[in-house]
């Protein structure tokens, strides 16, 4: 510090005028707005040392608002303070696009930084909102094949990022990309693997892999220490990175929580002592959050204890904001202030753990279930300088720190290499749960049917396979003969297709499904989809178990059959065609699910934004053997679909499908190349019921096998759908309880055991009485 003439008055000395000007608060404006006061005042507050002190001083940059989204969803800047700090939503707008199948996931905060990973694991971005500046890497890892990798959709991609700078003093968004480290965590249903770049090496380290017991919830890690972690689905207990010694493990979480979903768990760094901690909010009559802390003992025991503290959400907020079955999400949190943001009916709020003090952030959001990520910095609008890196961080590697454009990325990895990079498609054969049915199983012990139907001289189905007499397929009367509607996709898309969408309309209200015809997929295309099905189920057993979902004797995922461990170049072409069918497919579903928004009155892309952006496609290949006894067995029992909607490619030459049509089952007939859409469990939920899911059923040839691929169109996993405000009104009351997909999901093979549908099982339907009373008619029509 320069010497002071006493002579000065303190505001005219230059060093004590900087000495009060570090004392205004960080807030946005403050800076700002005493530059105003004079030029030599905006000279001192401008001087970019000024400001490395000010950071410093302070420490602790300010809370400025949230990034907002969820996997899948397009991410915004949710600002939190209040003029004339307020900084516009515009001003952090998330540059990468989420446009087709290159889609980008915002998957955190850290230290002034955001990390954003492609969701077919072709890159990662770490990116400073406050400079714009980025850097983009290729994922240095594909998981192994070996582990039964088929589609990625098992397998994702938790990317953190922290700053590593250790200098004294250093307050954390003032990083400016330099130096940090990048951890990218792979995890799948059985393994999970971590890998770290380091900007100062430039360089990515080893992969490390351990085995997990199941996937871990799509929240960021929590870093406590050098270690980050994640809490598994279920029972799982932690997963658990240590970033310095690079190790991978496990450890346990408190034995009485399950972890059912996202919303109710967040793993903690506990203000006091900074351990891991675990907050567990709990749906009760009585909303609470429940706390635990991980603890060790003298002896080295390390344990979970139960806190004493458990926050009573009542007593603070007041009884009116909670209702129904749920009454609170958590979905956010702050590791630097031990804050949960929680949503709720009534607005969004932060929640500080040892204070219990809580803070609004917006009374206008309603409950939703997208996450909020913190996002704090220094930000000193319109100081110019200020607001630009430091020219250290400047002159680094302009290639890696550029402005952000797509042409600036690094190339896509060649879609044939290593590991396939399909993002949503998951393919399966067949069913499995309750009564056995005659279609090819699937995870089930014993002879898969296609062998037991194979054998010389069967005469009869076995007795597993053969239903009681009620409920066989020729108890009822002969299958009712009636036509499947039948809609002509190419006219519906016509400004003109008054007649059709009526058609559609009568199709969805009489029968919830229809035949497409108009789709524009080549009848060639089809044929070799389904040729190349038919071939897949002829292969020997032996290698269509190399690529089955069972690994040493355990399922340990969704898919099955098709998988990614492909030998023969056939099979890589079978691969090929399936996904080229689901881009494909993809784009009908599309045209369907805007054609059915339209019948509602609502804008097109009503149901596609309810299902959100990072939807799951399905596709289950199902083989049906001739049977001797078509009269005893189900080749598939009835049931409902859960998808929203389902896409069926039928046998060309073998019908078998029946829909229960008035209490008669109906049979669909051949359809050759066209398709059959059918109207799944979660359309009734988003559409409130105005669309139904029909029953149907398959049965069985005594001479002719039979295929079909069925692609059920699913939201995605995290989302909490019902039916939407605009179609619950006085007349029509919502039928049906907020509900997490992934539950519904995970209640559909039991619910389908014991023949009933999910929503049912489930317990999700609000009001059978009223159901079925609002007619489509009266839903008011643009057609
Ligand atoms: O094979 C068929 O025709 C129908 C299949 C089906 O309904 C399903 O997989 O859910
Ligand atoms: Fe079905």
């Amino acid at each position: 510090m320069s010497r002071r003439r006493s002579s000065l008055a303190p505001l005219d000395d230059d060093d004590l005028l900087g000495e009060i000007l570090l004392r205004l608060p960080p807030q946005p404006s403050s800076l700002p707005r005493a530059s105003l006061v004079c030029a030599r005042w905006r000279s001192v507050l401008s001087d970019p040392q000024f400001l490395g002190r000010f950071r410093k001083r302070h420490g602790k940059p300010p809370l400025l608002g949230f990034f907002t989204g969820d996997v899948g969803r397009r991410h915004v800047f949710t600002p939190v303070l209040g003029s004339p700090d307020r900084i516009p939503a515009a001003r952090f707008s998330v540059p990468w696009s989420r446009k087709g199948y290159d889609r980008w996931d915002f998957r955190g905060c850290r230290h002034g930084l955001a990390v954003l990973v492609n969701d077919r694991g072709r890159g990662v971005v770490v990116w400073d909102p406050l400079t714009g500046q980025h850097r983009h890497h290729r994922v240095p890892f594909s998981p192994n094949p070996r582990y039964g990798i088929i589609c990625q959709s098992s397998w994702q991609w938790h990317p953190a990022v922290m700053c590593t700078n250790a200098e004294h003093g250093h307050a954390h968004g003032d990083c400016f990309l330099s130096p940090f480290k990048l951890v990218l965590m792979c995890n799948g249903p059985t393994h999970a693997f971590a890998c770290v770049y380091n900007s100062v090496s430039g360089a990515w380290g080893n992969i490390i892999s351990t085995a997990t017991p199941t996937n871990i919830l799509s929240r960021p890690g929590i870093l406590v220490g050098n270690a980050l972690h994640w809490l598994f689905r279920g029972g799982g207990g932690v997963l658990v990175f240590d970033t310095e010694k690079q190790s991978l493990g496990v450890i346990d979480k408190p034995a009485e929580i399950n972890v059912t979903d996202c919303w109710c768990c967040q793993l903690l760094r506990t203000g006091d002592d900074g351990n891991l901690g675990l907050a567990v909010l709990s749906k009760d009559s009585k909303p609470s959050i429940q706390l635990w802390k991980r603890q060790s003992h003298s002896s080295g025991v390390v344990e979970w204890v139960l806190l004493q503290k458990t926050i009573q959400l009542e007593g603070l907020f007041g009884s009116g904001m909670f209702s129904a079955s749920i009454n609170a999400l958590m979905v956010g949190y702050d590791e630097d202030s031990n804050e949960i943001v929680l949503s709720t009916y009534v607005g969004v709020f932060i929640l500080q753990i040892e204070s219990k003090l809580f803070r609004t952030v917006s009374k206008r959001l309603p409950l939703d279930d997208k996450m909020f990520y913190p996002y704090k910095n220094f930000y000193t609008a319109d100081l110019g300088e200020g607001n630009s890196p430091p020219s250290s961080a400047r002159s680094s590697s302009s290639s890696e720190l550029s402005p952000i454009n797509a042409q600036n990325r690094e190339p896509l990895p060649p879609v044939n290499s290593g590991t396939r990079e399909e993002g949503r498609l998951c393919a399966l054969a067949s069913t499995a749960g309750g009564m056995p049915s005659w279609s090819q199983e699937r995870g089930v012990t014993g002879k898969l049917v296609q062998v037991v139907a194979a054998e010389d001289g069967l005469l009869a189905p076995p007795s597993r396979y053969v239903l009681r007499e009620e409920n066989r397929p020729t108890a009822g009367a002969e299958p009712a003969k009636l036509t499947i509607p039948i809609v002509d996709l190419s006219l519906l898309a016509k400004p003109n297709g008054v007649e059709e969408a009526a058609k559609l309309r009568s199709a969805l209200q009489s029968w919830g499904l229809f035949v497409v015809t108009g789709h524009g997929m080549p009848k060639e295309f089809l044929d070799e989809i389904l040729d190349a099905t038919r071939k897949f189920f002829h292969l020997p057993l032996e290698e269509k178990q190399r690529c089955s979902n069972v690994i040493d004797g355990a399922m340990f995922q969704n898919e099955g059959y098709g998988t990614d461990r492909i030998d023969s170049d056939e099979q890589i072409l079978d691969w090929e065609l399936l996904h080229e069918y689901t881009i494909q497919i993809g784009q009908v579903t599309m045209d369907v699910l805007k054609a059915m928004a339209k019948l509602l009155d609502q804008k097109e892309d009503f149901f596609i934004d309810m299902v959100g952006e990072r939807f799951k496609s399905y596709a289950r290949f199902t083989y049906y053997p001739p049977c001797p006894r078509p009269d005893l067995v189900n080749g598939l029992k009835p049931h409902t679909d859960n998808s929203v909607i389902t896409l069926l490619l039928l046998d060309k030459d073998v019908g078998g499908l029946q829909v229960l049509k008035d209490g008669h089952w109906v049979d669909v007939p051949v359809l050759g190349h066209d398709l059959l859409v059918v109207v799944g469990e979660g359309m009734e939920i988003v559409s409130n019921a105005v669309f139904k899911a029909p029953w149907h059923r398959v049965v069985t040839s005594v001479d002719k096998e039979r295929v079909s691929l069925a692609t059920f169109y699913q939201p995605e996993p995290q989302r909490i759908i019902g039916p939407p405000g605009a179609l619950v009104h006085e007349k029509r009351p919502a039928m049906f309880k907020k509900c997490l997909v992934q539950t519904l999901a995970d209640g559909y093979w039991d619910a389908f055991a014991v023949g009933e549908r999910t929503v049912d099982f489930l317990n999700v339907r609000i009001d059978a009485e009223a159901d079925g009373k609002l007619e489509l008619e009266s839903v008011a029509t643009n057609s």
